[in-house]
């Protein structure tokens, strides 16, 4: 059957479509495309300004541009690995073109004389500008390319799969847009003036020409988002209404123990948001508790007491949590903490074998493991519970409220729901965390545990970096350890990793005597945890990481953190890097190098970073710089997990969506399993399309 003649062809698998076997549809099942009618909603991460040609005299660091030139040099050269430069003049400037991997076809190809139009990131290199890896073509002298006259959206995407693939995919999956139901009532689309949905994705994916990137914005995609993301919780609210959970009433005497053996006492805060906990595992109905807390403030203690209060109670526990980083670091805490109460944590990784995991299954089934640690892992068909009580999930922001409902559900026992606790160091505000996980209660703990000294931050331009060395050197020399976080906000992964290496190994030879370590999101589950547990131990000085280190770890001799390119974090990011230090007696610093010039937004950011350190008061501070359309480029914490809105800056549909919703349960309930459909399905991973979200 042709694709044109099938009815619902955008609800067929990708397979359907022309050129996509099963090898391919599994690259997209990464990114959460598993219908065609998936890929018209995987949203450009950006576009790129492909519409001309800038001067080499005129860039600026971390524009992404078109240039133009000859090459008048080319060199290879070692600087802890082999590297080729070229050097590329367009009659304005030089520019350097600097890749990593080459081959000898390219060493030999990119040689003087020839002519090259090159598109890629500007970054500064020592007093110079440069591009790393820019995508390039020849040119001939007599013939000259034309370029494109509209914006060139870029996708995220995963490993092996090519823009040019994505979007040819994309193109077929447009084919079909007028098929595409309209999910709104008509009254919203009309009091909004909302543009017909088909319409606007074909806009979004591909721009008319004359298109500015100010001008891309999905106004009626976010409010549809942010509509099912309501129904979702309206739902979630109503049928826990409806279920019945364990009531554990039996008094909590391992946390009596735990707390007599710990070397200090519960802050007030802790002990309030415990005792509220505990009177909610005493119902008869799930607990459904949001517990936030600022970076640092004591979060796991208080997940391990309501552990043990449904442990004692003869249940038990699953604590999820989003990186297998941080996973491991909690069994460690945990087994430290439990064994000597006779508590059995047992850790389940995606990495384990089966063979490794059969034991720890086997455990949990028979009920002699206690508290089963891991990332989403722990729901994977083959674990099952002896009693199931309670679900603790950490860092609530990386899963959805649908994860969360179909969470319950696989811990469901006979007629009895778990309890589930959730737990977030990202301060929101509190009106809009009812809005944001309106299906649960909310608790905070807020008040740091004392005896912290505040960090001193400071920012500092790129080019002292010659400084920032000397200073983790003296640190080191002082038996103090560091955090050096290197990001390129970029789709590639890859990139990433490879800047983390290349910086890696700078530092290794400006620092001989420190011990450098280098984690990343590529290297293997138990190469983390192994240089992790380095870290810990002290054996490594100086860590080296991409932002995996973002969420949760805990190693309280660090007490320098160097963030690079700070400018371009948003400021809920930069306080849970920042958090990563202070964490123990000592007084910590956090340095935030930028690049020059500063713009506007960001300087703000970074002296709010400067001005505070406390979480609630950073958020605040975020909502005020956020204008709308400002690009920040990352992933945005403190929101739920939603593709396209952000709860932050589009807060001002919420009434709007709310009567919405409203409408739609009235008057069109088929529709929200549709919506449902379009927008929450998603499999796990991270498929937030960066550039809306900002
Ligand atoms: N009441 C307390 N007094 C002193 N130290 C405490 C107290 N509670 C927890 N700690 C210690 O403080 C450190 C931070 O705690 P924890 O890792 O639970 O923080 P968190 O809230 O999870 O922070 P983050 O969100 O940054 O991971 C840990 O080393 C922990 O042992």
């Amino acid at each position: 059957m042709s694709e044109l003649s099938h009815p619902d062809f955008l609800q067929q698998p990708v397979t359907a479509l022309r050129g996509v076997g099963d090898a391919l549809a599994e690259k997209l099942a990464r990114l959460g495309i598993l219908r065609v009618a998936d890929l018209l909603f995987h949203l450009p991460l950006r576009y790129q300004d492909r519409t001309r040609i800038y001067p080499i005299a005129d860039l600026k660091v971390g524009q992404e541009v078109l240039v133009e030139g000859e090459i008048i040099s080319t060199e290879v050269v070692q600087r802890g690995r082999t590297m080729l430069l070229c050097h590329l003049n367009d009659g304005s400037g030089i520019l350097t073109l600097r890749f990593f991997h080459f081959t000898s076809a390219q060493k030999y190809s990119l040689r003087p004389g020839v002519l090259l139009r090159c598109f890629g990131e500007v970054r500064q290199s020592g007093f110079k500008l440069e591009m790393a890896h820019p995508e390039y073509h020849y040119l001939k002298a007599d013939d000259p390319e034309p370029i494109a006259n509209t914006l060139t959206p870029t996708y995220p995407t995963t490993e092996g799969l090519q823009q040019r693939s994505l979007r040819r995919l994309i193109d077929l999956a447009l084919e079909h847009v007028d098929e595409l139901p309209d999910l709104l009532p008509e009254s919203v689309v009309r009091e909004h003036r909302f543009p017909p949905l088909a319409h606007e994705l074909r806009t979004l994916h591909t721009p008319p020409s004359g298109s500015t990137i100010e001008g891309m914005h999905p106004h009626r995609l976010i409010f549809e988002e942010l509509l099912t993301h309501q129904l979702a919780v309206q739902q979630a609210r109503h049928e826990l209404k409806q279920v019945q959970a364990p009531s554990l009433p039996e008094s909590n005497h391992y946390w009596v123990k735990l707390r007599r053996a710990l070397p200090f006492a519960p802050t007030d805060a802790q002990n309030r948001v415990i005792s509220e906990i505990t009177n909610d595992l005493q119902q008869a109905v799930p607990m459904n508790r949001l517990v936030q807390g600022d970076v640092g403030s004591g979060k796991t203690l208080v997940a391990v007491a309501a552990a043990l209060h449904a442990i004692a109670n003869g249940y038990q526990v699953a604590l999820m949590a989003p990186t297998e980083l941080l996973a491991e670091q909690h069994y460690q805490n945990l087994t430290h903490w439990l064994e000597p109460l006779g508590v059995e944590t047992v850790y389940i990784s995606g990495g384990q074998t089966p063979r490794q995991r059969r034991r720890k299954v086997e455990n949990l089934l028979l009920g002699i493991g206690h508290i089963a640690v891991g990332t989403h892992a722990l729901f994977q068909r083959t674990v099952e519970f002896l009693q199931l009580g309670l679900i603790i999930i950490d860092e609530q922001h990386r899963f959805g409220v649908h994860q969360r409902m179909s969470l319950r559900e696989k811990g469901k026992q006979g007629d009895n729901y778990p309890h589930q606790l959730v737990m977030t160091a990202t301060p929101i505000p509190r009106t809009l965390a009812m809005t944001a996980y309106g299906d649960l209660d909310y608790s905070v703990i807020d008040e740091l545990p004392p005896g912290r000294t505040p960090i001193t931050t400071v920012a500092l331009n790129n080019e002292r970096r010659d400084d920032v060395i000397e200073r983790i050197a003296d640190a080191c020399r002082e038996g103090r350890q560091a955090y050096w976080v290197c990001t390129l906000i970029e789709e590639s992964e890859t990139l990433q990793c490879e800047t983390a290496e290349a910086t890696a190994t700078l530092l290794r030879e400006r620092l001989p005597h420190v011990e450098v370590g280098l984690v990343h999101g590529r290297l293997h589950g138990s190469e983390k945890e192994s240089i992790m547990r380095q870290f810990k131990l002290g054996e490594i000085q100086l860590l080296v990481a991409t932002t995996v280190i973002e969420v949760g770890v805990d190693v309280p001799n660090a007490s320098l953190m160097i963030i690079e390119n700070a400018e371009r974090f948003g400021l809920s990011q930069l306080h849970q890097l920042r958090g990563r230090v202070g964490r123990g007696s000592t007084a910590s610093s956090c340095v935030l190098l930028y690049q020059h010039p500063l713009g506007k937004t960001a300087r703000k950011r970074l002296d709010a970073m400067r001005n505070s350190t406390d979480g609630f008061v950073i958020a605040d501070i975020d909502l005020e710089l956020r204008g709308p359309g400002e690009v920040l480029g990352t992933r945005q914490t403190g929101d739920v997990r939603l593709r396209i809105a952000s709860l932050l800056r589009d807060q001002h549909w919420l009434p709007a969506v709310q009567m919405a919703a409203r409408e739609v349960v009235a008057k069109y309930p088929e529709r929200v399993e549709a919506l449902t459909q379009r927008w929450l399905q998603q499999p796990d991973g991270e498929t937030a399309t960066q550039f809306f979200q900002s």
